[in-house]
Protein backbone atom coordinates (compact mmCIF):
# COMPACT_ATOMS: atom_id res chain seq x y z
CA UNK A 1 0.00 0.00 0.00
CA UNK A 2 2.76 2.43 1.20
CA UNK A 3 4.53 1.33 -1.63
CA UNK A 4 2.23 1.91 -4.38
CA UNK A 5 1.48 5.07 -2.66
CA UNK A 6 5.12 6.50 -3.23
CA UNK A 7 5.82 5.18 -6.69
CA UNK A 8 1.96 6.94 -7.00
CA UNK A 9 -0.20 4.17 -8.45
CA UNK A 10 -2.67 4.91 -6.16
CA UNK A 11 -2.89 8.44 -8.11
CA UNK A 12 -3.14 7.12 -11.19
CA UNK A 13 -6.02 4.89 -9.68
CA UNK A 14 -7.64 7.95 -8.58
CA UNK A 15 -7.47 9.94 -11.47
CA UNK A 16 -8.66 7.23 -13.81
CA UNK A 17 -11.82 7.21 -11.20
CA UNK A 18 -12.67 10.70 -12.10
CA UNK A 19 -11.62 11.28 -16.09
CA UNK A 20 -13.46 7.94 -16.62
CA UNK A 21 -16.56 9.27 -17.61
CA UNK A 22 -15.44 12.27 -19.03
CA UNK A 23 -13.14 9.80 -21.18
CA UNK A 24 -16.01 7.37 -21.75
CA UNK A 25 -18.28 10.14 -23.34
CA UNK A 26 -15.66 11.12 -25.61
CA UNK A 27 -14.76 7.88 -26.90
CA UNK A 28 -14.85 8.68 -30.13
CA UNK A 29 -12.11 11.08 -29.96
CA UNK A 30 -9.78 8.37 -28.33
CA UNK A 31 -10.51 5.61 -30.22
CA UNK A 32 -9.97 8.05 -33.07
CA UNK A 33 -6.49 8.15 -31.67
CA UNK A 34 -6.02 4.78 -30.77
CA UNK A 35 -6.67 4.11 -34.28
CA UNK A 36 -3.99 6.99 -35.25
CA UNK A 37 -1.29 5.32 -32.82
CA UNK A 38 -1.76 2.27 -34.40
CA UNK A 39 -1.26 3.71 -38.00
CA UNK A 40 1.80 5.16 -37.11
CA UNK A 41 3.53 2.14 -34.86
CA UNK A 42 3.04 0.71 -38.52
CA UNK A 43 4.20 3.57 -40.30
CA UNK A 44 7.53 3.75 -38.19
CA UNK A 45 8.33 0.22 -39.29
CA UNK A 46 7.29 0.77 -42.64
CA UNK A 47 9.98 3.84 -43.53
CA UNK A 48 12.68 1.83 -41.37
CA UNK A 49 11.94 -0.83 -43.60
CA UNK A 50 11.70 1.06 -47.00
CA UNK A 51 15.08 2.44 -45.96
CA UNK A 52 16.93 -0.89 -45.28
CA UNK A 53 14.97 -2.11 -49.11
CA UNK A 54 15.98 1.29 -50.75
CA UNK A 55 19.92 0.40 -49.79
CA UNK A 56 19.86 -3.09 -50.75
CA UNK A 57 18.18 -2.19 -54.04
CA UNK A 58 20.59 0.50 -54.32
CA UNK A 59 23.90 -1.33 -53.31
CA UNK A 60 22.26 -4.16 -55.92
CA UNK A 61 22.15 -1.42 -58.90
CA UNK A 62 18.58 -2.41 -59.51
CA UNK A 63 17.06 0.42 -61.08
CA UNK A 64 13.45 -0.99 -61.75
CA UNK A 65 13.64 -1.75 -57.95
CA UNK A 66 14.24 2.24 -57.14
CA UNK A 67 11.35 3.09 -59.18
CA UNK A 68 8.96 0.85 -57.56
CA UNK A 69 9.95 1.66 -53.94
CA UNK A 70 10.13 5.69 -55.03
CA UNK A 71 6.13 4.94 -55.90
CA UNK A 72 6.15 3.29 -52.32
CA UNK A 73 7.54 6.19 -50.57
CA UNK A 74 5.30 8.69 -51.93
CA UNK A 75 2.38 6.29 -51.11
CA UNK A 76 4.26 6.27 -47.20
CA UNK A 77 4.72 9.78 -47.29
CA UNK A 78 0.77 10.52 -47.98
CA UNK A 79 -0.45 8.44 -45.73
CA UNK A 80 2.03 9.68 -42.75
CA UNK A 81 0.42 13.32 -43.90
CA UNK A 82 -2.76 12.34 -43.39
CA UNK A 83 -2.23 10.08 -40.16
CA UNK A 84 -0.60 12.94 -38.92
CA UNK A 85 -3.51 15.59 -39.80
CA UNK A 86 -5.73 13.42 -37.97
CA UNK A 87 -3.89 12.37 -34.87
CA UNK A 88 -4.00 15.95 -34.13
CA UNK A 89 -7.62 16.61 -34.47
CA UNK A 90 -8.47 13.67 -33.02
CA UNK A 91 -5.91 14.36 -30.27
CA UNK A 92 -7.21 18.26 -29.57
CA UNK A 93 -11.11 16.79 -29.70
CA UNK A 94 -10.01 14.40 -26.95
CA UNK A 95 -8.45 17.13 -24.68
CA UNK A 96 -10.60 20.15 -25.59
CA UNK A 97 -13.62 18.14 -24.85
CA UNK A 98 -12.71 16.88 -21.58
CA UNK A 99 -10.86 20.06 -20.15
CA UNK A 100 -14.41 21.62 -21.42
CA UNK A 101 -16.81 19.13 -19.56
CA UNK A 102 -14.35 19.31 -16.21
CA UNK A 103 -14.89 22.32 -16.24
CA UNK A 104 -18.16 23.18 -16.47
CA UNK A 105 -18.94 20.35 -13.95
CA UNK A 106 -16.46 22.09 -11.69
CA UNK A 107 -18.32 25.62 -12.30
CA UNK A 108 -21.94 23.29 -11.44
CA UNK A 109 -20.49 22.20 -8.37
CA UNK A 110 -19.59 25.69 -7.62
CA UNK A 111 -22.55 26.67 -8.07
CA UNK A 112 -24.06 24.38 -5.71
CA UNK A 113 -22.21 24.59 -2.96
CA UNK A 114 -23.42 25.32 0.51
CA UNK A 115 -22.97 28.42 2.02
CA UNK A 116 -20.48 27.21 4.65
CA UNK A 117 -18.64 25.70 2.35
CA UNK A 118 -18.12 28.12 0.02
CA UNK A 119 -17.30 31.20 2.92
CA UNK A 120 -14.22 28.08 4.00
CA UNK A 121 -12.84 28.62 0.65
CA UNK A 122 -10.73 31.37 -0.62
CA UNK A 123 -11.93 32.67 -3.85
CA UNK A 124 -8.43 32.48 -5.33
CA UNK A 125 -7.70 29.18 -4.70
CA UNK A 126 -11.24 28.19 -6.20
CA UNK A 127 -10.25 30.13 -9.44
CA UNK A 128 -6.73 28.57 -9.46
CA UNK A 129 -8.51 25.26 -10.06
CA UNK A 130 -10.37 26.30 -13.09
CA UNK A 131 -7.24 27.95 -14.51
CA UNK A 132 -3.27 26.47 -13.37
CA UNK A 133 -4.94 23.14 -12.37
CA UNK A 134 -6.81 22.72 -15.32
CA UNK A 135 -3.71 23.42 -17.74
CA UNK A 136 -2.05 20.78 -15.68
CA UNK A 137 -4.64 17.85 -16.29
CA UNK A 138 -4.78 18.98 -20.09
CA UNK A 139 -1.21 18.04 -20.34
CA UNK A 140 -1.82 14.43 -19.53
CA UNK A 141 -4.97 14.06 -21.36
CA UNK A 142 -4.67 13.59 -25.15
CA UNK A 143 -1.66 11.70 -26.41
CA UNK A 144 0.30 11.40 -23.11
CA UNK A 145 -3.08 9.19 -22.60
CA UNK A 146 -2.86 6.86 -25.42
CA UNK A 147 0.87 6.60 -24.38
CA UNK A 148 -0.09 4.41 -21.52
CA UNK A 149 -1.27 1.85 -24.54
CA UNK A 150 1.08 3.26 -27.35
CA UNK A 151 4.72 2.93 -25.61
CA UNK A 152 4.33 -0.64 -24.76
CA UNK A 153 3.33 -1.26 -27.84
CA UNK A 154 5.61 -0.05 -29.84
CA UNK A 155 8.23 -1.27 -27.80
CA UNK A 156 6.57 -5.11 -28.45
CA UNK A 157 6.16 -4.28 -32.21
CA UNK A 158 9.25 -2.83 -32.99
CA UNK A 159 11.25 -5.27 -30.61
CA UNK A 160 9.86 -8.21 -32.49
CA UNK A 161 10.39 -7.15 -35.95
CA UNK A 162 13.65 -6.16 -34.73
CA UNK A 163 13.80 -9.81 -33.19
CA UNK A 164 13.03 -10.67 -36.88
CA UNK A 165 15.89 -9.22 -38.51
CA UNK A 166 18.88 -9.64 -35.78
CA UNK A 167 18.06 -11.60 -32.55
CA UNK A 168 21.40 -10.74 -31.02
CA UNK A 169 21.17 -7.10 -31.79
CA UNK A 170 17.65 -6.60 -30.67
CA UNK A 171 19.14 -8.25 -26.97
CA UNK A 172 21.00 -4.64 -26.91
CA UNK A 173 17.96 -2.73 -25.85
CA UNK A 174 17.41 -5.06 -22.40
CA UNK A 175 20.44 -4.15 -20.93
CA UNK A 176 19.38 -0.57 -20.83
CA UNK A 177 15.84 -1.27 -19.77
CA UNK A 178 16.63 -1.95 -16.05
CA UNK A 179 18.33 1.69 -15.95
CA UNK A 180 15.65 2.97 -17.83
CA UNK A 181 12.75 1.94 -15.68
CA UNK A 182 14.08 2.27 -12.23
CA UNK A 183 15.44 6.14 -13.12
CA UNK A 184 11.70 6.85 -14.34
CA UNK A 185 10.28 5.73 -11.49
CA UNK A 186 12.79 7.41 -9.81
CA UNK A 187 12.00 10.85 -11.45
CA UNK A 188 7.93 10.09 -11.35
CA UNK A 189 8.18 9.74 -7.65
CA UNK A 190 10.69 13.12 -7.27
CA UNK A 191 8.29 15.30 -9.77
CA UNK A 192 5.37 14.05 -7.81
CA UNK A 193 6.45 15.77 -4.38
CA UNK A 194 7.39 19.36 -6.07
CA UNK A 195 4.49 19.34 -8.07
CA UNK A 196 1.75 18.95 -5.36
CA UNK A 197 3.68 22.25 -3.74
CA UNK A 198 3.62 23.80 -7.17
CA UNK A 199 0.10 23.88 -7.13
CA UNK A 200 -0.90 24.77 -3.86
CA UNK A 201 1.62 28.06 -4.39
CA UNK A 202 -0.09 28.56 -7.89
CA UNK A 203 -3.16 28.43 -5.65
CA UNK A 204 -2.18 30.97 -3.02
CA UNK A 205 -0.51 32.93 -5.74
CA UNK A 206 -4.12 33.46 -7.35
CA UNK A 207 -5.71 34.29 -4.26
CA UNK A 208 -3.28 37.30 -3.73
CA UNK A 209 -4.10 38.83 -7.24
CA UNK A 210 -7.80 38.38 -7.07
CA UNK A 211 -7.77 40.56 -3.08
CA UNK A 212 -5.53 42.87 -4.75
CA UNK A 213 -7.89 43.56 -7.17
CA UNK A 214 -11.03 43.12 -4.95
CA UNK A 215 -9.48 45.18 -2.46
CA UNK A 216 -7.95 48.06 -5.00
CA UNK A 217 -8.82 51.37 -3.22
CA UNK A 218 -8.31 49.91 0.64
CA UNK A 219 -4.69 48.87 -0.36
CA UNK A 220 -4.48 52.24 -2.05
CA UNK A 221 -5.86 54.31 1.34
CA UNK A 222 -4.04 51.92 3.69
CA UNK A 223 -0.92 52.17 1.25
CA UNK A 224 -0.57 48.50 1.40
CA UNK A 225 1.09 47.94 -1.84
CA UNK A 226 4.43 47.66 -0.42
CA UNK A 227 3.24 44.81 1.87
CA UNK A 228 1.24 42.84 -1.24
CA UNK A 229 3.80 43.28 -3.31
CA UNK A 230 6.43 41.39 -0.60
CA UNK A 231 3.82 38.23 0.02
CA UNK A 232 3.44 38.46 -3.77
CA UNK A 233 7.27 38.00 -4.60
CA UNK A 234 8.02 36.15 -1.63
CA UNK A 235 5.64 33.15 -2.93
CA UNK A 236 6.83 33.65 -6.81
CA UNK A 237 9.93 33.37 -5.48
CA UNK A 238 9.11 30.21 -3.61
CA UNK A 239 7.41 28.81 -6.83
CA UNK A 240 10.43 29.67 -8.82
CA UNK A 241 12.43 27.70 -6.37
CA UNK A 242 10.24 24.61 -6.70
CA UNK A 243 9.59 25.28 -10.55
CA UNK A 244 13.36 25.16 -10.83
CA UNK A 245 13.74 21.82 -8.98
CA UNK A 246 11.72 20.34 -11.42
CA UNK A 247 13.74 21.93 -14.28
CA UNK A 248 16.94 20.62 -12.64
CA UNK A 249 15.13 16.72 -12.64
CA UNK A 250 13.79 17.01 -16.07
CA UNK A 251 17.39 18.70 -17.39
CA UNK A 252 19.27 15.24 -15.41
CA UNK A 253 16.49 13.11 -17.01
CA UNK A 254 17.00 14.44 -20.72
CA UNK A 255 20.47 14.14 -19.85
CA UNK A 256 20.66 10.96 -18.96
CA UNK A 257 17.73 9.64 -21.74
CA UNK A 258 20.17 11.64 -24.15
CA UNK A 259 22.63 9.13 -23.01
CA UNK A 260 20.76 6.08 -23.12
CA UNK A 261 19.43 7.13 -26.65
CA UNK A 262 23.09 7.40 -27.97
CA UNK A 263 24.92 4.50 -26.17
CA UNK A 264 22.12 2.04 -27.30
CA UNK A 265 22.59 3.56 -31.19
CA UNK A 266 26.62 3.05 -31.00
CA UNK A 267 26.27 -0.23 -29.62
CA UNK A 268 23.91 -1.43 -32.26
CA UNK A 269 26.04 -0.16 -34.84
CA UNK A 270 29.17 -1.15 -33.85
CA UNK A 271 27.58 -4.58 -33.85
CA UNK A 272 25.89 -4.36 -36.44
CA UNK A 273 28.78 -3.26 -38.67
CA UNK A 274 30.96 -6.59 -37.26
CA UNK A 275 27.55 -8.85 -38.49
CA UNK A 276 27.61 -7.24 -41.89
CA UNK A 277 31.16 -7.07 -42.28
CA UNK A 278 30.75 -11.38 -41.50
CA UNK A 279 28.42 -11.12 -43.72
CA UNK A 280 25.94 -12.11 -41.53
CA UNK A 281 23.28 -9.32 -42.19
CA UNK A 282 22.69 -7.06 -45.50
CA UNK A 283 23.52 -3.62 -44.70
CA UNK A 284 20.07 -2.63 -45.43
CA UNK A 285 18.79 -4.85 -42.76
CA UNK A 286 21.93 -3.01 -40.59
CA UNK A 287 19.69 0.48 -41.62
CA UNK A 288 16.63 -0.38 -41.42
CA UNK A 289 18.03 -1.84 -37.42
CA UNK A 290 19.44 1.38 -36.60
CA UNK A 291 16.85 3.52 -37.38
CA UNK A 292 14.24 1.35 -35.64
CA UNK A 293 16.52 0.89 -32.51
CA UNK A 294 16.03 4.36 -30.94
CA UNK A 295 12.07 3.10 -30.99
CA UNK A 296 13.30 0.64 -28.08
CA UNK A 297 15.21 3.51 -26.02
CA UNK A 298 12.35 6.07 -26.53
CA UNK A 299 9.46 4.34 -25.07
CA UNK A 300 11.17 3.58 -21.74
CA UNK A 301 12.52 6.90 -21.86
CA UNK A 302 9.23 8.34 -22.41
CA UNK A 303 7.20 6.58 -20.18
CA UNK A 304 9.36 8.46 -17.12
CA UNK A 305 8.37 12.11 -18.93
CA UNK A 306 4.59 10.79 -18.96
CA UNK A 307 4.59 9.63 -15.68
CA UNK A 308 5.78 12.72 -14.30
CA UNK A 309 3.04 14.38 -16.04
CA UNK A 310 0.25 12.25 -14.40
CA UNK A 311 1.78 12.67 -11.64
CA UNK A 312 1.44 16.56 -11.98
CA UNK A 313 -2.13 16.17 -13.37
CA UNK A 314 -3.20 13.93 -10.32
CA UNK A 315 -2.15 16.71 -7.96
CA UNK A 316 -4.28 18.56 -10.23
CA UNK A 317 -6.90 16.17 -9.81
CA UNK A 318 -6.99 15.67 -6.02
CA UNK A 319 -7.27 19.54 -5.76
CA UNK A 320 -10.57 18.84 -8.41
CA UNK A 321 -11.62 16.41 -6.67
CA UNK A 322 -11.86 17.78 -3.62
CA UNK A 323 -14.45 20.57 -4.66
CA UNK A 324 -16.19 17.91 -6.26
CA UNK A 325 -16.30 16.21 -2.93
CA UNK A 326 -17.78 18.96 -1.12
CA UNK A 327 -21.47 18.86 0.14
CA UNK A 328 -23.66 21.23 -2.24
CA UNK A 329 -27.32 22.12 -0.73
CA UNK A 330 -29.40 20.38 -4.33
CA UNK A 331 -28.71 17.95 -6.54
CA UNK A 332 -29.54 19.85 -9.39
CA UNK A 333 -29.21 23.56 -10.33
CA UNK A 334 -32.66 25.18 -9.64
CA UNK A 335 -34.86 26.31 -12.18
CA UNK A 336 -34.76 30.14 -12.21
CA UNK A 337 -37.94 31.00 -13.13
CA UNK A 338 -40.88 30.10 -10.42
CA UNK A 339 -44.48 30.63 -12.04
CA UNK A 340 -45.58 33.43 -9.72
CA UNK A 341 -48.47 35.07 -11.32
CA UNK A 342 -47.62 38.41 -11.19
CA UNK A 343 -49.68 40.41 -8.56
CA UNK A 344 -51.51 37.28 -7.58
CA UNK A 345 -49.50 36.23 -5.01
CA UNK A 346 -50.92 35.37 -1.40
CA UNK A 347 -49.26 37.10 1.23
CA UNK A 348 -47.21 34.67 3.69
CA UNK A 349 -46.62 34.27 6.67
CA UNK A 350 -43.12 33.52 8.16
CA UNK A 351 -42.99 32.05 11.60
CA UNK A 352 -38.71 31.56 13.88
CA UNK A 353 -39.67 28.76 16.28
CA UNK A 354 -37.41 28.42 19.39
CA UNK A 355 -34.57 28.89 16.58
CA UNK A 356 -31.17 28.21 17.62
CA UNK A 357 -27.93 28.87 15.56
CA UNK A 358 -24.23 29.04 15.68
CA UNK A 359 -21.53 28.94 12.24
CA UNK A 360 -18.86 27.63 14.69
CA UNK A 361 -19.65 25.13 17.59
CA UNK A 362 -19.19 26.88 20.71
CA UNK A 363 -20.27 30.69 19.48
CA UNK A 364 -24.10 30.54 19.22
CA UNK A 365 -25.58 33.53 16.97
CA UNK A 366 -29.27 32.86 17.63
CA UNK A 367 -30.45 31.36 20.38
CA UNK A 368 -33.96 29.84 21.02
CA UNK A 369 -35.23 32.60 18.74
CA UNK A 370 -38.95 32.80 18.09
CA UNK A 371 -40.62 35.14 16.02
CA UNK A 372 -44.22 35.14 14.42
CA UNK A 373 -44.20 38.01 11.21
CA UNK A 374 -48.13 37.88 10.02
CA UNK A 375 -48.22 37.80 6.14
CA UNK A 376 -48.45 41.07 4.23
CA UNK A 377 -47.30 43.18 7.51
CA UNK A 378 -43.98 44.72 7.92
CA UNK A 379 -41.62 43.43 11.02
CA UNK A 380 -38.35 45.54 11.82
CA UNK A 381 -35.37 43.85 13.67
CA UNK A 382 -33.02 46.61 15.62
CA UNK A 383 -30.03 45.43 17.96
CA UNK A 384 -26.41 46.33 17.72
CA UNK A 385 -23.78 45.15 14.92
CA UNK A 386 -23.45 41.56 15.47
CA UNK A 387 -26.49 40.54 17.04
CA UNK A 388 -27.32 38.16 14.82
CA UNK A 389 -30.10 40.32 12.72
CA UNK A 390 -28.79 39.42 9.21
CA UNK A 391 -28.19 36.14 10.08
CA UNK A 392 -32.28 35.69 10.56
CA UNK A 393 -32.41 36.65 6.51
CA UNK A 394 -29.79 33.72 5.86
CA UNK A 395 -31.47 31.17 7.80
CA UNK A 396 -34.50 32.22 5.99
CA UNK A 397 -33.41 31.86 2.37
CA UNK A 398 -31.56 28.08 3.55
CA UNK A 399 -28.24 29.03 3.18
CA UNK A 400 -27.62 27.66 6.27
CA UNK A 401 -29.47 25.65 8.19
CA UNK A 402 -30.32 25.75 12.66
CA UNK A 403 -29.04 23.34 14.75
CA UNK A 404 -32.77 23.41 16.21
CA UNK A 405 -35.84 24.89 15.62
CA UNK A 406 -37.84 25.56 12.80
CA UNK A 407 -38.57 27.82 10.37
CA UNK A 408 -41.92 28.03 8.83
CA UNK A 409 -43.33 29.82 5.59
CA UNK A 410 -47.31 29.90 6.23
CA UNK A 411 -46.72 27.16 8.36
CA UNK A 412 -45.32 25.20 6.05
CA UNK A 413 -40.87 23.79 7.18
CA UNK A 414 -38.78 25.39 5.56
CA UNK A 415 -36.87 21.86 4.56
CA UNK A 416 -40.29 21.04 2.85
CA UNK A 417 -40.04 23.68 0.11
CA UNK A 418 -37.70 23.09 -2.99
CA UNK A 419 -35.28 25.60 -3.11
CA UNK A 420 -35.89 27.54 -6.16
CA UNK A 421 -39.84 27.74 -4.95
CA UNK A 422 -38.31 29.00 -1.57
CA UNK A 423 -35.83 31.73 -3.02
CA UNK A 424 -38.52 32.75 -5.90
CA UNK A 425 -41.11 34.15 -3.02
CA UNK A 426 -38.55 36.35 -1.49
CA UNK A 427 -37.06 39.74 -2.71
CA UNK A 428 -33.73 40.39 -0.60
CA UNK A 429 -32.26 43.87 -0.81
CA UNK A 430 -28.79 43.19 1.15
CA UNK A 431 -26.13 45.26 2.86
CA UNK A 432 -23.57 45.69 0.07
CA UNK A 433 -25.83 44.55 -3.06
CA UNK A 434 -24.02 43.00 -5.81
CA UNK A 435 -24.08 44.32 -9.33
CA UNK A 436 -23.04 41.76 -12.43
CA UNK A 437 -20.57 43.05 -15.07
CA UNK A 438 -23.28 43.52 -17.48
CA UNK A 439 -25.80 46.70 -18.73
CA UNK A 440 -28.19 48.35 -16.26
CA UNK A 441 -31.41 46.34 -17.86
CA UNK A 442 -29.20 43.52 -17.11
CA UNK A 443 -28.55 44.11 -13.75
CA UNK A 444 -32.27 45.23 -13.00
CA UNK A 445 -33.82 41.87 -14.62
CA UNK A 446 -31.12 39.15 -13.79
CA UNK A 447 -32.72 37.25 -16.12
CA UNK A 448 -36.45 38.14 -15.95
CA UNK A 449 -38.88 39.31 -18.66
CA UNK A 450 -40.61 42.79 -17.82
CA UNK A 451 -41.67 45.23 -20.00
CA UNK A 452 -40.37 48.72 -20.48
CA UNK A 453 -43.22 50.42 -18.37
CA UNK A 454 -42.65 47.98 -15.41
CA UNK A 455 -39.28 48.38 -15.85
CA UNK A 456 -39.05 52.39 -15.80
CA UNK A 457 -42.17 52.42 -12.78
CA UNK A 458 -39.79 50.18 -10.78
CA UNK A 459 -36.60 52.67 -11.50
CA UNK A 460 -38.50 55.89 -11.23
CA UNK A 461 -39.95 54.60 -7.71
CA UNK A 462 -36.46 54.25 -6.13
CA UNK A 463 -35.39 57.33 -7.64
CA UNK A 464 -33.17 55.78 -10.34
CA UNK A 465 -34.72 56.68 -13.61
CA UNK A 466 -33.39 60.40 -14.20
CA UNK A 467 -29.47 58.94 -13.50
CA UNK A 468 -30.17 56.06 -15.76
CA UNK A 469 -31.35 58.41 -18.55
CA UNK A 470 -28.30 60.29 -18.46
CA UNK A 471 -26.04 57.81 -19.09
CA UNK A 472 -24.83 57.76 -22.06
CA UNK A 473 -26.65 54.22 -23.78
CA UNK A 474 -29.34 54.96 -20.82
CA UNK A 475 -30.67 51.26 -19.65
CA UNK A 476 -28.13 49.67 -22.24
CA UNK A 477 -25.42 51.41 -20.15
CA UNK A 478 -22.43 48.77 -18.88
CA UNK A 479 -21.57 49.50 -15.16
CA UNK A 480 -18.21 47.76 -15.34
CA UNK A 481 -17.48 44.78 -12.81
CA UNK A 482 -19.19 44.96 -9.33
CA UNK A 483 -20.95 48.01 -11.02
CA UNK A 484 -17.64 49.94 -10.61
CA UNK A 485 -19.32 53.22 -12.08
CA UNK A 486 -21.69 53.86 -9.89
CA UNK A 487 -21.45 55.49 -6.47
CA UNK A 488 -23.02 53.26 -3.17
CA UNK A 489 -25.83 55.02 -3.16
CA UNK A 490 -27.03 54.68 -6.89
CA UNK A 491 -26.27 50.54 -6.46
CA UNK A 492 -28.49 51.05 -3.50
CA UNK A 493 -31.39 51.92 -5.80
CA UNK A 494 -30.82 49.60 -8.56
CA UNK A 495 -31.21 47.11 -6.10
CA UNK A 496 -34.43 48.61 -4.91
CA UNK A 497 -35.81 48.59 -8.26
CA UNK A 498 -34.27 44.85 -8.90
CA UNK A 499 -36.17 43.73 -5.47
CA UNK A 500 -39.09 45.58 -6.82
CA UNK A 501 -38.80 44.00 -9.96
CA UNK A 502 -38.96 40.53 -8.76
CA UNK A 503 -42.04 41.01 -7.57
CA UNK A 504 -41.84 38.32 -4.70
CA UNK A 505 -43.90 38.45 -1.73
CA UNK A 506 -41.65 38.37 1.13
CA UNK A 507 -39.51 41.31 1.04
CA UNK A 508 -36.05 41.29 3.24
CA UNK A 509 -34.62 44.60 3.31
CA UNK A 510 -31.20 44.62 4.89
CA UNK A 511 -30.33 48.46 6.04
CA UNK A 512 -31.21 48.78 2.12
CA UNK A 513 -31.30 52.62 2.34
CA UNK A 514 -27.90 53.15 4.18
CA UNK A 515 -25.78 54.44 1.40
CA UNK A 516 -28.74 56.81 0.85
CA UNK A 517 -28.37 60.85 1.68
CA UNK A 518 -31.34 61.90 4.14
CA UNK A 519 -33.47 63.65 1.17
CA UNK A 520 -33.31 60.51 -0.86
CA UNK A 521 -33.61 58.27 1.49
CA UNK A 522 -36.75 59.96 2.46
CA UNK A 523 -38.37 59.65 -1.18
CA UNK A 524 -37.07 55.92 -1.79
CA UNK A 525 -38.54 55.56 1.91
CA UNK A 526 -41.91 56.67 0.43
CA UNK A 527 -41.60 54.01 -2.75
CA UNK A 528 -40.50 51.25 -0.15
CA UNK A 529 -43.38 51.66 1.98
CA UNK A 530 -45.19 51.56 -1.42
CA UNK A 531 -44.08 48.40 -2.30
CA UNK A 532 -44.13 46.59 0.98
CA UNK A 533 -48.06 47.00 0.76
CA UNK A 534 -49.39 43.79 0.70
CA UNK A 535 -45.93 41.58 1.23
CA UNK A 536 -44.27 40.16 4.32
CA UNK A 537 -41.54 42.49 5.43
CA UNK A 538 -38.70 42.09 7.27
CA UNK A 539 -36.52 45.28 7.59
CA UNK A 540 -32.96 45.78 9.18
CA UNK A 541 -32.32 49.31 10.01
CA UNK A 542 -29.55 50.75 11.85
CA UNK A 543 -31.17 54.55 11.61
CA UNK A 544 -34.35 53.98 13.67
CA UNK A 545 -36.20 57.05 12.32
CA UNK A 546 -37.15 54.74 8.99
CA UNK A 547 -38.52 52.01 10.80
CA UNK A 548 -40.89 54.05 13.18
CA UNK A 549 -43.86 52.99 11.11
CA UNK A 550 -43.30 49.27 11.19
CA UNK A 551 -46.67 47.33 12.61
CA UNK A 552 -43.73 45.00 14.85
CA UNK A 553 -40.42 46.43 16.17
CA UNK A 554 -38.13 43.31 17.11
CA UNK A 555 -35.12 44.14 19.53
CA UNK A 556 -32.12 41.80 19.18
CA UNK A 557 -29.12 41.30 22.01
CA UNK A 558 -26.78 39.02 21.34
CA UNK A 559 -29.43 36.29 19.38
CA UNK A 560 -32.40 37.18 21.81
CA UNK A 561 -35.37 39.06 21.36
CA UNK A 562 -35.20 41.54 24.27
CA UNK A 563 -38.28 43.62 23.43
CA UNK A 564 -40.88 43.48 21.09
CA UNK A 565 -43.61 46.07 19.98
CA UNK A 566 -44.59 49.20 18.14
CA UNK A 567 -42.33 52.03 17.91
CA UNK A 568 -44.48 53.95 20.64
CA UNK A 569 -45.09 50.92 22.80
CA UNK A 570 -41.42 50.53 23.14
CA UNK A 571 -40.63 54.08 23.42
CA UNK A 572 -43.02 54.33 26.33
CA UNK A 573 -40.93 51.76 28.64
CA UNK A 574 -37.37 51.79 29.52
CA UNK A 575 -35.22 49.53 27.29
CA UNK A 576 -32.45 48.96 24.40
CA UNK A 577 -34.36 50.30 22.00
CA UNK A 578 -35.40 53.86 23.97
CA UNK A 579 -31.24 54.04 24.50
CA UNK A 580 -31.13 53.07 20.23
CA UNK A 581 -33.32 55.11 19.52
CA UNK A 582 -32.63 58.66 21.38
CA UNK A 583 -28.59 57.79 20.77
CA UNK A 584 -29.43 57.80 17.24
CA UNK A 585 -32.02 60.63 17.47
CA UNK A 586 -28.96 62.93 18.77
CA UNK A 587 -26.34 61.59 16.45
CA UNK A 588 -28.60 62.69 13.18
CA UNK A 589 -29.14 66.14 14.83
CA UNK A 590 -25.48 65.88 15.16
CA UNK A 591 -25.23 65.24 11.30
CA UNK A 592 -27.53 67.77 10.10
CA UNK A 593 -25.86 70.79 12.25
CA UNK A 594 -22.84 69.84 10.96
CA UNK A 595 -23.81 69.81 7.31
N1 LIG B 1 -20.22 33.25 7.64
C1 LIG B 1 -19.98 33.41 8.94
N2 LIG B 1 -19.13 32.55 9.57
C2 LIG B 1 -18.86 32.70 10.88
N3 LIG B 1 -19.42 33.65 11.67
C3 LIG B 1 -20.27 34.53 11.10
C4 LIG B 1 -20.58 34.46 9.71
N4 LIG B 1 -21.46 35.45 9.43
C5 LIG B 1 -21.67 36.12 10.59
N5 LIG B 1 -20.96 35.57 11.59
C6 LIG B 1 -20.97 35.97 13.00
O1 LIG B 1 -22.30 35.84 13.49
C7 LIG B 1 -22.64 36.93 14.34
C8 LIG B 1 -23.93 37.59 13.85
O2 LIG B 1 -23.67 38.17 12.58
P1 LIG B 1 -24.79 38.95 11.76
O3 LIG B 1 -24.21 39.36 10.48
O4 LIG B 1 -26.02 38.14 11.75
O5 LIG B 1 -25.01 40.23 12.70
P2 LIG B 1 -25.87 41.55 12.45
O6 LIG B 1 -26.71 41.72 13.64
O7 LIG B 1 -26.55 41.47 11.14
O8 LIG B 1 -24.70 42.64 12.41
P3 LIG B 1 -24.64 44.00 11.56
O9 LIG B 1 -25.72 44.88 12.10
O10 LIG B 1 -23.28 44.50 11.87
O11 LIG B 1 -24.82 43.64 10.14
C9 LIG B 1 -21.46 37.85 14.36
O12 LIG B 1 -20.73 37.62 15.55
C10 LIG B 1 -20.61 37.43 13.17
O13 LIG B 1 -19.25 37.57 13.46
Amino acid sequence: MNLLNKIGLNNLKQTFQLLLPYLLKHRAAYAGLLFTMTARILLTIAFASFYGRMTDTATHGNLNGLTQLTVMGVGLLLVMITINYLDTFFECAAIYGVKRDLKVALFRQTLLLRADTMAAIRSGDLISRFDNDMNQIEQMLGSRLVDLIRLPLVYLCVFTFLFHINPVLSLISWAIAPAAIGGSALFGFLMRRNSRQINDLAGENTQIVSETLQGFSVVRSFVLERSFFRSYSKQNRRLYRLEMKNANLRGLYNSAGQVAVSATFLASLCLGAYFVSNNQMSVGALVTFITLVNQLVFPLMNAAGNWAAFQKASGSIERIQYVLNLPIESGDLPDPVIPVVKQQFVPLSVEFDAVSFYYKPGKPVLSHFTLSVPAGKKTAIVGFSGAGKTTLFSLLMNFYHPQSGFIRINGRPLNDIPLAELRGRIAHVPQDPTLFNGTIRENLLLGRERDGHEIEYATRSAMIHDFICSLPDGYDTPIGERGIILSGGQKQRLAIARAMLKDAPILLLDEATSALDGETEHKVKSTIDRLMVGRTTLVIAHRLSTIRNADKIVVMENGKIVQEGTHSTLMAEPGLYRRLYQSDFVREKKSQALI
